[in-house]
């Protein structure tokens, strides 16, 4: 058997996100960060999930590196693609999930995409196009706050309708609800009137099990992870997965446990309060961060007096909306988010070198700049700590035993997620 499905993720919890729902439906998978330099051993891999770190940067260059990812992905004889990216549909009005999607629909040669962020575990739901997170629209989910991609529209037709210069269509719930030939039918219909573009309602998991009935023969898909949780059974009733074997056990962890955070969501800085009752946090502020290395060698004595096995500690740039308005205002918004980033990535790097073996990272762009500095190619998909969130384990240089991580997505897990975290790890 051989690969069956190619991911492109556009940021770094995103993929583990992605694998991990593929993982818990019985595909094999492997995530690699960025095309790996080395040829990948896809012997025993149902699913391979590129992560990228395309979600924010300029879209010429979130085309070109997915662009090159579908290449290695097809080179590896995948059946289908995915672009994956978030379930809140981050970006912006250049983009980059239009400009993308348009991109591999090209190289693939397809005329048409369906776009699926739905994520209904995680109350991300679509309805008449419209995205909900849990029983507010998207716009006034504290998403409309995100330091990088403020999302201030609900409605996705006009959102996508912003970035392409494509038709955008919908297939509403209505169709939706008389299954899966009907949805294919629709869909069918739209391609023949030009539309490139068909943003997808879905409300729960019965209704992403009819979407993916109806496009498991598209060659590309999108969305959030929650179509991912439903395209493997449709996969084995065909016959092209081998029987589900135990997709996802790791080696017991070890070392010190350390967590970073740079996201600025809602839920992290709800985890932050929780995690601050019982534990120490040292907080990286982006203004002293601008004035020299200070305060990054502050970080380091703080959580090097206090690392151990047992207690985590946390060090968080995350912020309040008006705090980070402040910091954007003075520094720009981009070196607000460079500085904040590099931060955390050196710090990750110096305290894993000295003993942290348990690692959570919170936020995707702050995951991206962290993986990165740490060198990782490939990692493997182990337990779930929330919906969402999977340990995964990795080699990195000077460190024998393989580092244990996980890469929290900033508005997904319970408030206790900064402890739970590293109780399911022992
Ligand atoms: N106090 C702050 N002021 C300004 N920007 C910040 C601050 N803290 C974090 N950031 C930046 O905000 C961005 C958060 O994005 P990300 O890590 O993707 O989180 P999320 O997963 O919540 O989207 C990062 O670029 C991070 O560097
Ligand atoms: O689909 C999702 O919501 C997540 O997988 C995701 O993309 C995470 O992005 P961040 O919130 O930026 O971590």
């Amino acid at each position: 058997m051989s690969v069956v499905l190619g991911a492109i993720a556009d940021d770094f919890t995103g993929a583990s996100d992605l694998a991990n729902n593929l993982v818990r439906a019985g595909m094999r998978c492997v995530q690699t960060i960025g095309v790996p330099r080395e040829p990948l051993d896809v012997g025993d891999v149902d699913a391979v999930v590129v992560a990228l770190k395309s979600r924010s940067c300029p879209a010429e260059q979130a085309v070109e590196t997915s662009q090159a990812a579908l290449d290695w992905l097809r080179g590896l004889g995948a059946r289908q693609i995915f672009f994956k990216y978030c379930s809140t549909f981050d970006s912006t009005d250049a983009g980059n999930i239009g400009p993308v999607a348009d991109a591999l629909i090209e190289r693939l040669g397809a005329s048409q995409t369906v776009m699926v962020p739905a994520f209904p575990v995680n109350a991300r739901t679509v309805y008449q196009g419209h995205l909900f997170v849990g029983d507010r629209l998207l716009n006034e989910s504290g998403m409309e706050h995100h330091p990088l991609n403020p999302m201030t529209d609900a409605d996705l037709v006009r959102v996508l309708g912003r970035q392409t210069p494509h038709p955008v269509g919908l297939l509403a719930h209505a169709t939706l609800s008389r299954g899966a030939a009907a949805a294919g039918e629709r869909l069918g219909a739209l391609a023949n009137e030009g539309v490139r573009h068909v943003i997808c309602d879905a409300l729960d998991e019965h209704d992403l099990a009819v979407l993916a009935e109806a496009v498991a023969d598209h060659a590309l898909v999108t969305g959030g992870s929650g179509l991912g949780q439903s395209l493997p059974e449709v996969y084995r009733r065909r016959g092209w997965l081998a029987p589900i074997d135990d997709a996802g056990r790791l080696a017991p962890a070890e070392g010190a446990a350390l967590v970073l955070a740079g996201s600025c969501s809602r839920a992290t800085l709800a985890q932050i309060a929780h995690f601050r009752h019982d534990h120490a946090v040292f907080e990286l502020d982006p203004l002293a961060l601008a004035e020299g290395d200070a305060t990054l060698e502050a970080a380091l004595d703080f959580a090097r007096e206090r690392l151990s096995e047992t207690h985590p500690v946390l060090i968080a740039a995350s912020a309040a909306p008006e705090q980070v308005r402040a910091a954007q205002q003075c520094l720009g918004v981009v070196r607000a988010g460079e500085l904040v980033e590099r931060a955390l990535a050196e710090l990750a790097r110096r305290l894993v070198a000295e003993g942290v073996g348990r690692l959570v990272v919170a936020g995707g762009e702050t995951s991206g700049a962290v993986i990165s500095a740490l060198g990782v190619e490939t990692l493997r998909i182990g337990e779930q700590i929330d919906p969402g969130v999977p340990w995964m384990q990795t080699a990195v240089a000077g460190r024998e035993a393989p580092l244990s991580v996980a890469l929290k997505s900033g508005n997904f897990g319970g408030t206790d997620f900064f402890t739970r975290a590293f109780e399911v790890l022992s």
